[in-house]
């Protein structure tokens, strides 16, 4: 008997191969900044991990996993922010509700900036895509033209936290954006406003 599988169905099984490879990297990269092993065990994994690398290696693409339209909206499985299949990516999990767009969130240590906390770049990188998601939403989805971060309180990584965005107000191609990063109980840690402006080759192809 043959069975007819679709060659998206290889590539989704593939995506989704490299999701969990992704997840297991952001724990390997937790380890070695947190690690306390001997030099020569460090030395030994590094080995390993050369090897590990050049498998990776043998079948190599140009680029990260391309952004997408699917059914289920924007899929961008390689982006620094949201991508699963991207290491460096939290990932950023967004919800969408009447408020704009929120996300709950734990930073890790690979984040550290000042000592126990979370490195204000990292936070402002968060902010930058969470306002980009909100001016989505507004079905008005643009580039980063101005952000502006206003740092309250230092923010801790290792427990949870929560990021918030909305749009306030449009005018044109331009859409102005607010949004926090804050403790559950609704301390504010980060304040970001930010000026979004559509290219206009997205204007009449824009998803939300
Ligand atoms: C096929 C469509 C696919 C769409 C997919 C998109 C989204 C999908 C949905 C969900 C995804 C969710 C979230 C992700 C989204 C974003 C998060 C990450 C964001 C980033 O990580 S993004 C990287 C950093 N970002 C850049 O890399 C921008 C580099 N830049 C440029 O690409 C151009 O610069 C651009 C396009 C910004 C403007 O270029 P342009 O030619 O279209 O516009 P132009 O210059 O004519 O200006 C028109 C009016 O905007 C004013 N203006 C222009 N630039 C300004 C600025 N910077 N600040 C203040 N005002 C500015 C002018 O002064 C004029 O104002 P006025 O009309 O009043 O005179």
């Amino acid at each position: 008997m043959t069975m007819d599988l679709a060659p998206e169905y290889d590539e989704e099984a593939r995506l989704s191969a490299q999701a969990v490879l992704a997840q297991q990297v952001r724990e390997l990269m937790d380890a070695v900044v947190l690690t306390d092993v001997s030099e020569d065990e460090m030395t030994a994994v590094t080995a390993e991990l050369v090897a590990l690398t050049e498998r990776l290696k043998a079948a190599r693409r140009d680029r990260p996993p391309v952004p997408e339209l699917t059914r289920n909206g924007f899929r961008h499985l390689g982006n620094a922010v949201t991508g699963a299949c991207n290491p460096h990516a939290l990932p950023l999990v967004i919800e969408r509700d009447a408020d704009g767009s929120r996300a709950d969130l734990e930073f890790r240590p690979t984040h550290e900036g000042p000592p126990d906390s979370v490195h204000g770049g990292v936070s402002a990188m968060i902010l930058d895509h969470l306002l980009g998601d909100a001016v989505a939403a507004a079905g008005r989805a643009g580039m980063t033209g101005t952000l502006t971060i206003r740092y309250r309180r230092r923010v801790p990584y290792g427990e949870p936290v929560v990021g918030r965005a909305a749009a306030t107000r449009a005018e044109g191609r331009k859409t102005w954006v607010d949004g926090t990063i804050s403790l559950p109980d609704g301390t504010v840690l980060v304040e970001a406003t930010g000026l979004f402006i559509t290219p206009t080759p997205w204007v009449n192809a824009i998803p939300e």
